[in-house]
């Protein structure tokens, strides 16, 4: 964040104000010339000594929740503190910020609350939206919005989804060094048919159903037409909608604004970095495998999509590319004599017998990897695993439901139910597992590898679209950065502490096909790292006086 010395303010406004807080950092010098003298104690603390003493305070609590509040509360503070201590301890803290911590916030959002951040925007806003969007005082330069419906693996949560935008942006600026100041979390209040929340008194939200059709279609346009009248320049990442929504306003905007859906685009991309790891083991290429999902919903089609058009990139033919993927919803094996199938299942509806469960379809087909992404706890079994490795000499199994209580197995079991063969990437941060003499360790394919690196480019280069091009590049980027070393330990992503050097690469691979395209606004200098890198936030404090 740049701070101009001449227009900061004084005093109390200047403790109270967390962009700019140093607490007790603030230097002798600038306490004079603050008017700070005599509202902070008298010894002068580094910003490391506050970041010992934080952790040293934040591991005490007893458990997750309690030190996400106190994540959260020091974030209302001091945001550059917030992200020292998040970015030189990203292992410890990514967890409690965000997946799985993140998902029990949510459901005791109202229980917890303590303090506003990010914008509420109601179905009752209809027609002022604008002018609520004129009450944040910062210039927005991305936007995570969500309406709360399908957060992560755990359903409708209503308002009380905002630990979702909130959480994405805070790993914006982890990850990828995107400035706080530009980054504005925003939940759209459509109400809940969650009768839990609506009968709970310290729920957030609105106290109805959620709108649909008209109403509904009406209120994200106009949020949508309202954010960039006031954010001219402004990325909206859609988060954790349901995926009725999700495809459909994906198409409806993706053309026509610098917008992207995480869930789809973003996860489809950390998924194919991981299976191109995969391929690098196994020595085979993507025509190669088979990939059977278990879910047909925005994760399943979207990394199918991707995969599809990475093997078209290879030379593939669509509809050879389209046969290596296979979907198994809550009805079986999505198969050509189905009927009414969503549209994004068509392109998988193959021609086959309907297979009535995952089981029998992963029996049937004999695929070389299995990818769950429905959010049902347990799904790949024993006997499902025992299945992989009985049919795969290295059977690739990705388990990436969210958060922990939801996803389809855990590392131990993937392990060892196929005696440490599995090349495995999971949703959520699983510890290294002992197995056969062997040390796995497992990594989380979530798209936080993704989508802070793609944004600080889209960013870098005042980007006027995201298309399915720079994830290809972002996923072949994160790919490389996967060492030998890493696939010897069974790790088909790089480790979490490298994310900001890596995302700085993305947002570079990103840029290229921004420029190359003809999508930025921004006239393309010699070097583009030295661009990237010109954006990235620095938690250290800057001097004031
Ligand atoms: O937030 C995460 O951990 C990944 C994600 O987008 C989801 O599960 O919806
Ligand atoms: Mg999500």
């Amino acid at each position: 964040m740049k701070v101009n010395p001449n227009t900061i303010p004084h005093g109390i406004a200047l403790l109270q104000n967390p962009l700019l807080n140093k607490g007790t950092a603030f230097t002798e010098v600038e306490r004079d010339s603050l008017d700070l003298r005599g509202l902070l104690p008298p010894h002068v603390q580094t910003q490391d000594e506050q970041v010992a003493r934080f952790l040293e305070n934040m591991r005490r609590l007893p458990d997750p929740l309690e030190k996400f509040i106190a994540l959260s509360s020091l974030h209302d503070r001091n945001v550059a503190l917030y992200f020292r201590v998040v970015c030189d301890n990203l292992d410890e803290i990514m967890p409690l910020i965000y997946t799985p911590t993140v998902g029990l916030a949510c459901q005791r959002f109202g229980h917890i609350f303590q303090r506003h951040r990010g914008m509420f925007i109601s179905i009752n806003d209809r027609g002022r939206i604008a002018d609520i969007l004129k009450n944040w005082p910062y210039k927005a330069g991305i936007i995570v919005v969500t309406d709360g419906e399908r957060i992560l693996g755990l359903g409708d949560q209503g308002a009380n989804g905002m630990g979702i935008p909130v959480g994405k942006l805070s790993l914006y600026t982890a990850c990828a060094g995107i400035d706080p100041a530009i980054c504005l979390p925003i939940t759209l209040d459509m109400g809940t048919n969650n009768e839990d929340l609506l009968a709970d008194p310290y729920y957030v939200g609105l106290r109805r159903h959620r709108v649909t059709g008209a109403a509904y279609d009406e209120l994200v346009d106009e949020f949508i037409t309202a954010a960039r009248e006031v954010f001219p320049s402004v990325i909206i990442q859609f988060e954790d909608f349901a995926n009725h929504n999700a495809f459909r306003l994906l198409e409806k905007y993706q053309d026509k604004i610098c917008t992207f859906n995480d869930d789809i685009q973003g996860t489809a991309a950390v998924a194919l970095a991981g299976v191109l790891s995969a391929l690098r083991v196994k020595d085979t290429a993507l025509m190669d495998e088979k990939f059977l999902f278990l879910g047909a919903g925005e994760a399943a089609t979207g990394i199918a999509d991707l995969l599809v058009a990475a093997m078209v990139a290879q030379g593939t033919d669509l509809q050879s590319a389209r046969q290596r993927c296979w979907l198994v919803d809550s009805k079986g094996l999505v198969v050509q004599s189905r009927s009414g199938l969503a549209a994004q299942k068509l392109p998988y509806a193959h021609d086959f017998a309907e297979q009535a469960d995952f089981l029998s379809a992963l029996k049937a087909l004999q695929p070389t990897a299995i990818i769950g992404v429905a959010a049902v706890s347990g799904a790949f079994s024993t006997e499902v695993l025992e299945t992989m490795a009985e049919i795969n000499a290295a059977p690739i199994i990705f388990a990436l439901s969210n958060p922990t209580s939801k996803a389809e197995c855990t590392a131990e079991e993937a392990y060892y139910a196929t005696k440490g063969r599995a090349l495995f990437a999971c949703g959520s941060p699983f510890a290294p597992v002992q197995c056969c003499g062997k040390t796995r360790v497992p990594r989380q394919g979530n798209n936080a590898y993704i989508f802070p690196g793609l944004g600080l480019g889209a960013i870098a280069t005042g980007a006027m679209r995201i298309t399915d091009e720079m994830f290809l590049a972002a996923a072949q980027t994160l790919a490389a950065y996967v060492t030998p070393a890493d696939l010897e330990q069974g790790s088909l992503l790089p480790p979490l502490t490298s994310v900001r050097e890596v995302s700085v690469h993305i947002a570079v691979a990103v840029a290229e096909v921004i420029f190359e395209r003809g999508l930025a606004t921004k006239s393309r200098p010699e070097n583009l790292l030295e661009l990237v890198r010109a954006h990235v936030f620095d938690p250290r404090y800057p001097s004031y006086v």
